[in-house]
């Protein structure tokens, strides 16, 4: 899915004050899924302060979950902006461990003894009558850390929670004035939230957020609306349907291929992030409501269309100030005048594109069944038409650009910085390279295939482990409940950060290191349940994507593709690679790379593709495959 980002989390983008009453990394904690961590024996406590910080998290934590340079490889060049960054963070670790920041809190008893006390009631007298409560004692209350706007503005907002999660654990409340978030890093609240206890919970300022563009399509909408949506539409996404959309995949990777063969032949760098956000445009064009966007090849008016109105939900999802709520800010302002426009265009031809597959489903013979698919169009769209989904055709759009954006940013992000840590570390990519070789030599991928790409898939695994997308996930709770030994409150905003989970230092060996080895070749799929909630690259409960194999198959197709037929390098002179946030984790100034054809091992040619003889000098003798079929 894609855009899953907190409301106004430009706050998040601050320094951090914490009050704080107990940390959460409890012994309990340390235990997930059989790893031991030694977490608890590298707590500690300073005198006079509450907070708890793991030891080595100074140095190793913050200098790598960063995000600029999250990798395995340390050249000793580090750029000066990253010494810079690194400094600054570990001098805000320094502050927090110091308790700098730290308020106490008291409960009401606590206080009101304090009070009783100033106004200079006897120490005795009060010992006796608070006897009874201190006994009985509170809840624990639940960490607090509190922001101020200061500081940290240029990060991505789920670098300072990472921070802040090293000190105070699995679960701590960030307030900002009168608002206030719970931060949750913890496995087995995340599973409480996301699957024992999920009818408790809603998406919250999620929806309030993408109201304007999803309406109550499948990620914002709640209760009955959801259920009924989720059950019409899961089952459209069938295997055979997947299996289809395996040769949309490469068609579309091909077009792609062409695109770089080019630039390989002109020696000119490319930006990878665009081109895979047009990649997957295409792919999900076709696969949700069979239109061609063709983005790779055009800039068309629909094209230009469908990224101002992402660009205005990312923007949203992150504005510190609503200024779109203002009823008269949407006729004077200019950009929001732009949106209204592209929403007119785009739904317009979701209109259009929903009447022409009604008459093809009108006139067609084929009868409705499980795995129905008619093989001309195989859409989403087309299926739920079908199935006589009765529904009306605002929720039809609704579900349509649900899709549309849940798997479109979603898959370029992955691609996007899959290839950004495979250019950090070529021994992966070259192993890549060799299963690639000998599964596919160069056919376009087929679905047996995708149970061969094993070393492919994990490099998928790995990276949405390193970079999730969305980083977090929210929900709003709908009652009163317990998470962990705390109780809250109805309409507690929350955030599950995926990021800090995939990066825990008690969960992960090495959490920092792109290490597609840690997933045996022979295992399972790691998922969020063989993993026990320490890895949600899809979510969890009743709630997870319903995308994740298409998205799964998607981008094994694309990496095994390129890679397969191009090296990828970080071009020369470059812009460092920083993370933003937006619906999803984007680079701040794209992925500028140098992509050169490959010299393949001379391997017998299959069908179609034909092969090219060159004069190499003996150091490079092979054959050089076409980027193209
Ligand atoms: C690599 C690509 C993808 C990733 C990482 C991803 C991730 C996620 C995650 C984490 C969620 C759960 C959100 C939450 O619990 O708040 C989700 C939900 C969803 N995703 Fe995906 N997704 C991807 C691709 C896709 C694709 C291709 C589609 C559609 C074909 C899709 C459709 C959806 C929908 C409709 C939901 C909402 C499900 C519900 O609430 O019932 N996603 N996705």
């Amino acid at each position: 899915m894609a855009v899953a980002v907190p409301a106004n989390v430009a706050l998040l983008r601050a320094h951090a004050s914490i009050s704080t009453q107990r940390s959460q990394f409890p012994a309990k904690q340390t235990h997930v899924n059989g790893l031991k961590t030694t977490a608890t024996a590298f707590c500690y406590r300073r005198p006079n302060t509450t907070p708890r910080r793991f030891r080595f998290s100074v140095i190793t934590c913050a200098s790598s979950s960063n995000g600029t340079e999250p990798d395995s490889i340390d050249d000793g060049t580090k750029s000066v902006e990253r010494r810079i960054q690194e400094k600054r963070r570990a001098e805000l670790s320094a502050r927090i461990a110091a308790g700098e920041f730290t308020v106490q809190k008291y409960s009401f008893s606590s206080s009101l003894k304090k009070s009783l006390s100033k106004l200079g009631m006897p120490e005795g007298l009060l010992q006796f009558l608070f006897a009874w409560v201190d006994e009985r004692g509170d809840y624990p209350r639940i960490p607090e850390a509190k922001g101020s706007m200061k500081a940290v503005r240029s990060e991505a907002f789920f670098i300072p929670l990472y921070e802040l999660y090293l000190t105070y654990g699995g679960i701590f409340r960030l307030t900002f004035g009168p608002k206030s978030f719970l931060i949750v890093s913890d496995p087995s609240i995340a599973r409480h939230i996301l699957k024992d206890n999920s009818k408790a919970y809603s998406k919250g300022i999620l929806a309030e957020i993408l109201d304007f563009v999803m309406g109550k399509g499948l990620i914002p909408a709640d209760g009955e609306i959801w259920r009924v949506r989720r059950r019409a539409i899961v089952p459209a996404l069938h295997l055979k349907y997947v299996t289809a959309t395996i040769d949309l995949f490469g068609q579309a990777t091909d077009r792609l291929c062409k695109k770089l063969d080019a630039a390989a032949s002109d020696g000119e760098d490319v930006e990878m992030e665009s081109l895979f956000s047009r990649l997957t445009l295409d792919v999900i064009g076709k696969a949700v409501f069979n239109y061609d966007f063709d983005s790779l090849t055009n800039d068309t008016g629909i094209v230009e269309a469908v990224y101002t109105v992402l660009r205005e939900a990312e923007d949203r999802s992150v504005a510190p100030i609503p200024l779109w709520e203002i009823p008269i800010w949407k006729d004077i302002s200019p950009r929001q005048r732009k949106v209204t426009a592209a929403l007119k265009l785009i739904n317009d031809t979701l209109d259009d594109l929903i009447s022409i597959c009604k008459r093809m489903v009108d006139e067609e013979e084929l009868q409705f069944h499980e795995e129905y698919m008619n093989e001309q169009d195989p859409s989403i769209l087309h299926f739920l038409l079908a199935s006589g989904d009765d529904v009306s055709s605002k929720q039809l759009r609704d579900d349509l650009m649900t899709m549309l954006i849940a798997g479109h940013e979603t898959s370029a992000a992955v691609l996007t910085w899959t290839f950004y840590l495979l250019s950090k570390e070529p021994s992966v990519l070259s192993k890549l390279q060799e299963e690639v070789d000998s599964v596919l030599g160069d056919r376009f991928p087929k679905i047996e295939d995708m149970k061969k790409l094993k070393y492919t898939t994990r490099v998928i695994n790995e990276s949405l482990r390193l970079y999730p997308q969305p980083p977090v996930l929210i929900r709003r709770s709908l009652d009163d409940d317990m998470l962990g030994e705390y109780p809250i409150k109805r309409g507690e905003d929350i955030f599950i950060s995926v990021w800090n989970l995939h990066r825990s230092p008690i969960l992960w060996d090495d959490a920092d290191k792109f290490n597609p080895e840690r997933w045996p070749l022979d295992g399972p799929n790691p998922n969020e349940t063989n993993q026990n909630f320490r890895y949600l690259p899809f979510g969890g409960g009743p709630r997870k994507c319903v995308g994740d194999l298409f998205a799964s198959y998607e981008t094994v197709v694309a990496l095994a593709m390129l890679v397969r037929r191009f090296n990828f390098q970080m071009a020369i002179g470059a812009p460092p690679v920083k993370m933003t946030t937006g619906a999803t984790i984007h680079t701040t100034e794209g992925l500028k790379m140098t992509v050169t054809r490959r010299m393949m091992p001379p391997i017998v040619p299959s069908f179609q593709m034909p092969t090219l003889e060159v004069d190499l000098p003996d150091s490079q003798k092979g054959v050089v495959y076409p980027a193209c079929s």
